[in-house]
């Protein structure tokens, strides 16, 4: 920490007094859900049902699997465990060797900053370089296991979720910790959700930040280039990999790199600065980031769509269209929350003394950043084609999931700046696409 003003106390970490998901309920219910919907993506989407499940054999198979007193041992895979601690610990060592600034985060409620050091982008290029390169000596098919092994990597990704996520739990009981609004109730299925700790640690490395954005996020650019390899093999080359499955790696991989190029602008995000580190953000960052979002390019490996020039250019038009409104609406609030302004955009002064951009992107609506991330969303699906839907599944998801978050940060804000939100909210009427919502 850059300098100490007032150290936690009760006035710091008050009780929570209102629940978010429906309280302790839907904490549980989300809890349980989502390894689940991973699971059950896979097995909803194979190769061996084409992506379309018959719905009416399903409850036969569940009572089928979960009858037998051996079913989770399929889900479980010492080696695949192995090969994902493995990686895990490479994301460490490479934030600990590779060089990278230290930079300061935002201002905590103590008055203090924490300092953060950004070699992200650096570890993702290490990463792709070492995957290239396997795939350059050996071949695609040196480079397929995880699509052969996906069940047990999947399940390691949980166990790593529910191990950091006890662990940061427990250690938030100590003495001087900081604790995030949202996440000190009492209750333990609640507070272990929604994180009871704001900025948990291992010595300088901050395991919110590291996890949103390295073992994750870096972990799905290698799992689609494992697809490619997949699809590459089978249809006999790389050169031979179809126009789809480059499509929804070119976005998903720039997704990524832009992410871990943009690194520090992930301090002014809703995670950094309120939600706690806890199961939530754990298994999202771990498990369901990887081995969900990656649902588009698994397909393409065993479905090959062939798009031709025009699907292809209109598709890469989508796509550029939401990066830039994500990009652009996020470079304009991450640089105003940094105390620069550079396009002399319009703002509003509330009596919190924070300021809030009226103009620009901000000036359209609540959070232009979501519509650009769902509008790219959508170019992501497209390559999959019609035959089935559930490779949308990651744009209905990510509506649900923003249109929740815009409530959330709506409640955030209102607390935070009183009238002067509701002042603000009458200036900026729309929520998310301007006109519409
Ligand atoms: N791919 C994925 O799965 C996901 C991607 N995302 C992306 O992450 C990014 C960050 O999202 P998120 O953290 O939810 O939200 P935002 O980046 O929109 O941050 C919200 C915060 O910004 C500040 N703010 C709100 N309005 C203004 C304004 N007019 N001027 C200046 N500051 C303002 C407020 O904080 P304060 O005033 O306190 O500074 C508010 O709490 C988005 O691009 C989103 O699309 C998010 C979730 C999942
Ligand atoms: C279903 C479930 C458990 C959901 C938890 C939500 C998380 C999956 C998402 C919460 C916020 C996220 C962000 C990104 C990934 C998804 C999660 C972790 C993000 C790292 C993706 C890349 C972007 O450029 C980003 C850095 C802005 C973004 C930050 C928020």
């Amino acid at each position: 920490m850059s300098s100490s003003k007032k150290s936690p106390g009760s006035e710091l970490n008050p009780r929570t007094t209102s629940y978010e998901f429906l309280g302790p309920p839907g904490a549980l219910f989300v809890t349980l859900t989502v390894p689940i919907v991973i699971y059950a993506l896979y097995f909803g989407c194979s190769e061996a049902n084409g992506c379309r499940p018959d719905l009416s054999t399903i409850p036969d198979q569940v009572v089928a699997s979960v009858t037998n007193p051996n079913w989770w041992k399929s889900l479980w895979d010492t080696e695949a465990f192995l090969m994902y601690l493995a990686w895990y610990a490479f994301c460490v060592v490479a934030w600990a060797v590779l060089p990278g600034d230290r930079v300061e985060g935002t201002t905590l409620r103590t008055g203090e900053k924490k300092t953060y050091k950004i070699n992200g982008f650096a570890t993702l290029l290490l990463a792709l370089g070492l995957a290239c390169g396997t795939i350059y000596r050996y071949g695609p098919q040196s480079f397929t296991f995880f699509y052969e092994n996906w069940v047990g990597f999947v399940t390691a990704s949980i166990v790593m979720s529910v191990a950091q996520a006890l662990f940061c739990y427990a250690m938030s009981f100590q003495e001087g910790k900081l604790l995030a609004l949202g996440g000190n109730s009492g209750n333990f299925i609640y507070d272990f959700f929604i994180g009871r700790e704001l900025n948990p640690s291992i010595g300088s490395l901050d395991l919110k930040s590291f996890n949103e954005l390295r073992p994750g996020l870096i972990l799905w650019a290698l799992i689609d280039i494992s697809m490619m390899c997949e699809q590459a093999t089978r249809r006999g080359g790389v050169d031979k990999v179809t126009d789809s499955m480059w499509l929804v790696l070119a976005f998903q991989l720039w997704y990524i790199a832009d992410a871990l190029f943009n690194e520090t602008a992930i301090f002014t995000t809703m995670d950094i600065t309120t939600d706690g580190f806890g199961f939530m953000l754990a298994v999202g960052d771990l498990a369901w980031v990887p081995f969900t979002y990656s649902l588009q390019a698994r397909y393409l490996a065993f479905k090959h769509v062939e798009l031709g020039p025009v699907w292809t250019a209109t598709i890469v038009i989508v796509n550029l269209t939401g990066y830039w409104i994500f990009r652009a609406a996020n470079g304009e609030k991450n640089d105003f929350r940094n105390g620069k302004n550079p396009k002399n955009l319009k703002f509003f002064t509330t009596a919190s003394g924070s300021k809030l951009l009226t103009s620009g992107w901000w000036g359209l609506s609540r959070h232009p950043n979501y519509l650009g991330d769902l509008i790219m969303a959508v170019a992501w699906s497209l390559p999959t084609g019609f035959d089935t839907p559930i490779t949308y599944f990651y744009v209905t998801y990510f509506a649900v999931l923003l249109i929740h978050r815009q409530l959330r940060d709506d409640e955030k804000c209102h607390k935070k700046y009183g009238k002067d939100w509701e002042t603000y909210q009458k200036l900026v009427p729309f929520r998310i696409i301007p006109y519409v919502y």
